[in-house]
């Protein structure tokens, strides 16, 4: 059976055919020659302090369908930025999360703290489209990546400036991900085969992760008792994208994860 993750990747590829084929590489390449600096996102989640929050602009997923009718990432990216978030991760896949690389270029244009390319990366050409839409930071899935194009683009990422966050669900991809040279690490929560989150399974492979890595947990974050765990755990940051985005008043809800609201 194939599941999620096969169909998004083999979309994934014929997208990136017909993406070079409308720009070319050596287009790219010269735009990112003049891209303006990057900023630290790997710094700002390792500060010292309480678990950072990634905040995930998200319009749509597999599990969920329609997470928020009414969109508008500026703003909802403005509103993040205010009310706490260390950094944004912005969905840029178009058929599954109705997401775009517009989105992440006007975000960078609205906001000042590090943005994540959340997209499912598998070419170099990916990282070049990221870095000149003024992503700070790209996503690698190991689930996605053979060990050769894991650490590929890994380094090819760290040499355009952009921090990789390599992610993980399976326990047995933790060698990889290691290998890869990754600092920053992330487990999913989700598993993709049946949709269903464990937060303890962030919580189980806490001490399996070096404690040198800056360690993010990822999706299905929903409470202010979810975040204590996690943060009790020793986890340094965590990635939220629905539960934020299906409250109207997202400065309360990031107020609330994040216990600030007065
Ligand atoms: O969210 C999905 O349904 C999904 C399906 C297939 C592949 C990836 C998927 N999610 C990507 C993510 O990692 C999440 O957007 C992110 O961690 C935030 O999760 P959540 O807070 O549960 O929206």
């Amino acid at each position: 059976m194939t599941n999620i993750l096969e169909k998004i990747v083999a979309k994934k590829q014929e997208e990136i055919a017909s993406r070079r084929s409308l720009i070319p590489v050596e287009v790219l390449e010269a735009a990112v020659a003049e891209a303006p600096p990057v900023r630290d996102f790997f710094a700002a989640l390792a500060a010292p302090g309480p678990i950072k929050l990634i905040a995930e602009v998200k319009k749509a997923s597999p599990s969920k369908g329609i997470i928020r009718e009414n969109f508008d990432p500026v703003a909802i990216a403005r509103e993040y930025e205010a009310a706490g978030a260390t950094c944004l991760s912005i969905l840029t896949d178009e058929p599954f999360f109705q997401g775009k690389l517009e989105y992440l270029a006007q975000i960078r244009q609205a906001v000042n703290i590090p943005l994540l390319r959340k997209d499912f990366i598998l070419d170099t050409y990916q990282l070049l489209e990221a870095r000149m839409a003024g992503a700070d930071a790209v996503l690698l899935i190991a689930e996605c990546l053979d060990d050769c194009n894991l650490r590929k683009l890994h380094n090819e990422a760290i040499e355009l400036g952009l921090t990789p966050l390599v992610e993980f669900y399976d326990p047995e991809n933790l060698d990889r991900v290691l290998a890869a040279g990754a600092t920053l690490i992330g487990v999913n929560n989700r598993d993709l085969r049946t949709f269903v989150t464990d937060l303890g399974h962030t919580i189980r492979m806490r001490d399996k992760v070096p404690l040198d890595a800056v360690f993010v947990g990822e999706s299905g974050i929903y409470t202010r008792d979810d975040v204590l765990r996690l943060q009790e755990a020793g986890v340094d940051a965590m990635l939220v994208g629905e539960s934020l985005m299906r409250q109207p008043d997202i400065t309360t809800a990031v107020k609330t994860l994040l216990g600030t609201l007065s």
